[in-house]
């Protein structure tokens, strides 16, 4: 049995490896990301010059933590490279993003990048995607009819609980984690989450450019090919 740990390790230095001198840098969130942000702030205490973008007050608290200088997207809205984690990915590199919770602010950075690299660990491939429920982030104000619909649409919503309360996000909304057994068509499941109140969610299609993934000891490289969604 190999160490998941050390796989997220590999696939974050990997990552790391494409970070070059002046680049604004997306940082992503999740036990994975975090492996990039330590790599990356020993890139910064070696004299490069960077500047980071955290997607979720975690990520920010690990950043400083590390020495990365940050910018935000009103001094840089174009990011040069993102790096975040994800809960799973298919051939095409769909992904289900969003079990810690950041998927909203994540997805932001993300649309504004040039290049999202995802890093995982072997456990996270499923083709189809299955195994991991699709959080959808909604308005506090909205949760119950959404949730009524999409129990209709027999998506089966399950409000994210945090010590008996419903979790709260970054941004102090809450959370519907969708528990569908397997996703043939993503995109069509993209459209119907686009309800009044819904702000985001962490399916994320045609946005990975490129996934690292720890594989035992070593490192697999998968680029999507943009004329396959
Ligand atoms: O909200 C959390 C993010 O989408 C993470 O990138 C994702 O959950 C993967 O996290 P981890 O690297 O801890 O498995």
């Amino acid at each position: 049995m190999f160490d998941v740990k050390n796989e997220k390790q590999l696939a974050a230095e990997a990552a790391v490896g494409l970070v070059k001198e002046g680049m604004i840098i997306g940082l992503g969130s999740g036990s994975t990301a975090a492996f990039a942000i330590e790599a990356i702030g020993k890139l910064v205490a070696g004299g490069m010059q960077l500047s980071g973008i955290p997607t979720s007050v975690a990520s920010e608290v690990l950043a400083k933590e590390a020495g990365i200088p940050l910018t935000t997207l009103e001094e840089n809205p174009v990011v040069d490279l993102t790096i975040d984690g994800a809960d799973r990915f298919d051939d095409r590199l769909n992904l289900i993003k969003g079990g810690g919770g950041a998927m909203l602010r994540e997805k932001i950075v993300a649309s504004c990048s040039k290049r999202l690299v995802i890093i995982t660990d072997a456990g996270k491939y499923a083709n189809p995607l299955s195994g991991f429920p699709v959080p959808v982030e909604v308005v506090p104000f909205s949760h119950h009819p959404i949730a009524l619909q999409f129990e209709e649409q027999g998506l089966r919503p399950v409000i994210r609980q945090r010590e008996g309360a419903p979790f709260v996000t970054d941004e102090g909304n809450y959370i519907l984690d969708l528990q569908i057994d397997q996703i043939d068509n993503p995109q069509e499941l993209e459209r119907k989450l686009d309800l009044p109140g819904v702000v985001g969610h962490g399916l994320f299609t045609g946005m990975a450019d490129e996934l690292f993934m720890g594989d035992g000891n070593s490192v697999q490289h998968f680029t999507r090919d943009p004329s396959s969604t």
